[in-house]
Parts: C-alpha cells; structure tokens; sequence
C-alpha cells in the first residue's frame, strides 16, 4: 500500500493557489507553515502526537504520475503548468514534535518550510493523517488511563472503522498509546504489533452448541479462549467452557472466557467465581460489547472482574469527538529581497488568531520535581536553553504568569526532514511507546484525569508575544488604510 499515487490526495483549492503562484512567478519563495489545534480532543488534559510516520513516507514519495497529469490536463490546466508539477518533489525541511509525545492546542505538532508550491500542496494530507491518527492515540490514552497495568487492552474496530486506511493507522495509534495489540492482522504485520483474538457468535452458531463449538475449536488450537455468551453465559457458556477444559486438560490451555452481552459487572463476577471454583483461578475474563472510558472506568467501580478489554466502535471512530481540527497556517513567507516576513490570520475569535513566525517549541521541566512547567513557544533564534530564567505567562489573561529559574527547556520540535531528506530514522513501536510513558511521566495528574482535568499552561516568550501583538497592530493600520482609500 504505497502512498506514491497521493498527490492528487489534496483539496483543488490547493492546485489552484499553485497555478496562480507559478503564473506569478513567487512559486518557489520560501514559506513557513504550523501544523496545530485549537482544541483539545475529547476535553482531555493533553493530546498523543501521532502521523509523523505517515507523513515522512507521504512526503518521500511525493510525486505525480503520468495518469495524475493526464487527469489534471482534462481540468484543463496548462502544459507549462503540469510540467511544473511534474517535476516536483518533496524539498522543504520538516520540523516536528517525534510521535508519541504528549502535545497540547495551540503550539506547533509540525512546522513545514520550503518553497511555497511544495508546502502549500502537502497541506491537505498532512492535516488528514496527522488530524485522525492524534485523535485515536488520545482516545486510547484516555481508556489506557481508566485501566489498571495488569488488565489488557486490545483493539477490535477494524469492522467500524472508517475504511481500511483508519483501521490499519488506527490500529498503530491505539498500540502507541498503550493497546497491547490489535485484531487486524495486517496492521499487525504492517506495523510489528502483537495480533489478538477470540472467536465470534457464528462460530458457536455453525455448530448450534457450544460444547461442539469449544471442543472443535479446542481441536485445532492449544490456545484457547471461548465467547460464553451466545445462548447463556452462566448456565451454559461458562459451565460448557470448563467441562471442555476438565476434559482435555493439558492439551490446551483454557486461557479465557470472553463475555460480549448482558450486565457485565454481574457476569464477569459470577463467571469468576465459577472459573475459581473449578479450579481455573488463571483463566483470564475477556470483555467487549461498546466499550469506552465511561464504561470501563463504571464497570471497574462495580467490581467488575475483568482481565482484559477488547474495544471497537468507540476507539477507531473517535466516537465521542469525531475530528481533532487541526489546522495549517502559514507563519512566514519570503518577500521580494529574500527576506523572511511573518504573516498574521486575524478573526474576531481570539483563539482563531494564529501566531506569526518562525516558532519553536520547549517542554520546560522544573529540575526539582522532574514536571513539566508548561510548553513554551519561541521564536526560532531564541535559546531558552541559555537562559537563567523563563517567564511564564497567560498569552490572553497575562496576569497568569510564574519565574522558573531551575529548569531544562527541552525542545519538542526536532529536524526530522531537511531538503526532503529524511532525518530521523523509522522508529520500532516500543520506542514510540516508550516515549509515551515518559511524556505522560512528566505531567502533573492534574493534566492526566480524564473529567475536568487542569489547563495545561502553553505560553509564548515574550519576544513572540510582542511580534503578534506588532503584526497584530500593523493589519490594524492596513485595514484603517483600506478603508480610507474607499
Ligand atoms: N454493569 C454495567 N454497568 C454499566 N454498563 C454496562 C454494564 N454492563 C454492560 N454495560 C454496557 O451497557 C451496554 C449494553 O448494551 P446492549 O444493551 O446493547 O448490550 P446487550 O443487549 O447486553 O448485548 P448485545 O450487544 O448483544 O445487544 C454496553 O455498552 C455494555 O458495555
Ligand atoms: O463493541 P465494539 O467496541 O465495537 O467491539 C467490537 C465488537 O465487535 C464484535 O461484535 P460484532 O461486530 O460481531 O457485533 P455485535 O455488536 O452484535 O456484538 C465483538 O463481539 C464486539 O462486540
Ligand atoms: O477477537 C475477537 O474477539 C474480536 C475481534 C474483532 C471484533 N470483535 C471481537
């Protein structure tokens, strides 16, 4: 599943801007773009940086084909224009948060720089991979949040997902966020990720009992967990499971039960106590059936004897906040002399005002308590690193403000891509995961709670600061000189 057949995975708009660029000749000025969202998802205290993988590949393979042009020429764009196309590839420098980091609204995931045709086109797909895959690895994160370290998680959603690119990509999300593995057995191969299983309904349906269906199923595999819940799960399911395992003892091992219906709490603490009784006291309790935080955190209050969790609908679909909205602004672009020059989108929404410039981002952890203070946006040439002390203030209610002298400024945005090289090598899942862990270690639990956590503080520098406010007060004067002019 190569991604060299994208590039026409873009909005028209985006071909359209790239005509009148050429035609005006700015089409290689250098420009700037952030990759950000305004919001957090699922109103959790942070976000899973995810789609940095995909977007590397996407951009390696960036390139149109002899059908793309064909295509574009039965638009009716020029010769001239197409060939300009056609020779393009990727060559701007990719900045970017590494995935697996926890990142938060308002700061920079991935700022993109080269010539303005190249880092316009990109956009569509970038947003596209970055918007989905962050959305489900948060989502994932928070169910990782409600669960206990022994207990299991697995993801099931291919069959709700939407389409088969959300699955697989899904899939890998949910497992970097702290899923112990998927159902997909091609994301599993795709992406070096555990596969997992049971068995359906219509497996005990084709035999119409379940003590055939176990017993064939048992046949065939020395692992086993069967679904109890097709007809009964206490007086059939479960006492049909265990008289398959007394009789075929060590020939298999009776690994679980999987309960799919009925009051969970209730079954799972019954089927436990039967599972003890006959002796089965490692035969783990398997449950699905529309889960999500809500449930799982509800069922853990009841008592609920659960092992391990399998999670469709509600992970893949992001259910409860369907799409992250992430944007892509341009910050700067080259003028005339060749000089970089910010730019400013203003909105009468506060939080709809993008930020101008050439920006990165540090994470500043408090030495003492090995906790972040807050994320912190620079301009490009500042070193926070350098200096003795941060101030950190509210960039909207700016009497919100701390001094942080013992700290470390640990830059979020590293250089993963440069002359469309690619930087940074592919990394394996654990390290990503591992990444995660020590992310979320160096939050305060007040950021992690999944009801009403904290805001978390994501400040400008003071020179950043004071540059919006300049470009902000300068569209100020050019709107006034629009005006006049009328
Ligand atoms: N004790 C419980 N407390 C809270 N929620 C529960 C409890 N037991 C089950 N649930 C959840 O309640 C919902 C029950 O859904 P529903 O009524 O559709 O299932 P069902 O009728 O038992 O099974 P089926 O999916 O086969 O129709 C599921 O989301 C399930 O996870
Ligand atoms: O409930 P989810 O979180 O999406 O998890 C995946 C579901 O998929 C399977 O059901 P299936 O598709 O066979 O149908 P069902 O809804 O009737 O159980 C499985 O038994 C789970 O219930
Ligand atoms: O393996 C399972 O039990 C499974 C896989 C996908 C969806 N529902 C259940």
């Amino acid at each position: 599943m190569s991604n060299t057949h994208h590039f026409l995975h873009t909005d028209l708009y985006q071909i359209n801007m790239a005509k009148a660029y050429y035609d005006e000749g700015v089409h290689r000025r250098r420009a700037v773009f952030d990759l950000y969202f305004r919001s957090m998802p699922f109103d959790n205290g942070y976000a899973i940086f995810v789609g940095l993988e995909r977007v590397l590949q996407y951009l390696q393979e960036w390139q149109l084909t002899d059908e793309d042009v064909a295509y574009l020429k039965s638009l009716n764009y020029d010769d001239d224009f197409l060939n300009v196309l056609k020779s393009l590839r990727f060559s701007g420098d990719v900045y970017s948060m590494l995935e697996g980091e926890a990142c938060f609204n308002n700061e920079p995931l991935i700022r993109v720089e080269g010539p303005l045709i190249e880092v316009q086109l990109v956009e569509t797909a970038l947003l596209n991979f970055v918007n989905y895959q962050t959305l489900i690895a948060t989502k994932a994160s928070r169910i990782k949040q409600v669960t206990t370290d022994n207990q299991q998680l697995m993801e099931f959603g291919t069959r709700r997902a939407h389409e088969m690119d959300a699955a697989q990509w899904g899939a890998r999300a949910s497992v970097i966020a702290g899923f112990n593995g998927t159902s997909n057995v091609e994301a599993a191969k795709r992406f070096d990720l555990v596969p997992v299983g049971t068995h359906a309904h219509s497996f005990v349906q084709a035999y119409n009992d379940e003590y055939e269906a176990f017993k064939a199923y048992a046949r065939s595999h020395k692992e086993c967990v069967f679904l109890v819940d097709t007809f009964h799960t206490l007086k059939s399911g479960v006492p049909t499971a265990i008289k398959v395992a007394n009789e075929l003892k060590d020939s298999i091992n009776f690994n679980g039960i999987r309960l799919d219906s009925g009051d969970i709490a209730y079954l799972s603490k019954e089927s436990r106590k039967l599972l003890d009784e006959a002796g089965y006291t490692d035969t783990k309790i398997i449950v699905s059936n529309d889960l999500d935080e809500y449930t799982i955190q509800d069922l853990m209050h009841q008592g609920a004897k659960v092992d391990s969790w399998g999670i469709g609908t509600k992970l893949i679909t992001g259910y409860d906040d369907p799409a992250l909205g992430a944007v892509y602004k341009l910050t700067a672009i080259e003028n005339e002399e060749g000089q970089l020059e910010d730019r400013i989108k203003l909105s009468n929404n506060a939080i709809k005002v993008s930020t101008p410039g050439r920006k990165d981002v540090y994470r500043i952890i408090n030495n003492v308590t090995g906790k972040s203070e807050g994320d912190y946006i620079t301009l490009a040439d500042e070193e926070p690193e350098e200096e003795q002390m941060i101030h950190l203030f509210h960039p909207v209610h700016t009497f919100k403000q701390k001094f942080i002298h013992d700290f470390t400024a640990r830059p979020l945005l590293q250089l993963v891509m440069e002359s469309g090289q690619r930087r940074y090598a592919k990394e394996s899942i654990e390290a990503i995961q591992e990444r995660v862990n020590h992310s979320l270690e160096e939050l305060w639990d007040e950021y992690k709670r999944p009801s009403n956590p904290e805001e978390y503080p994501v400040d400008l520098s003071e020179a950043c600061w004071e540059n919006k406010n300049q470009i902000i007060k300068n569209v100020g004067k050019y709107v006034k000189q629009v005006v006049n002019k009328k």
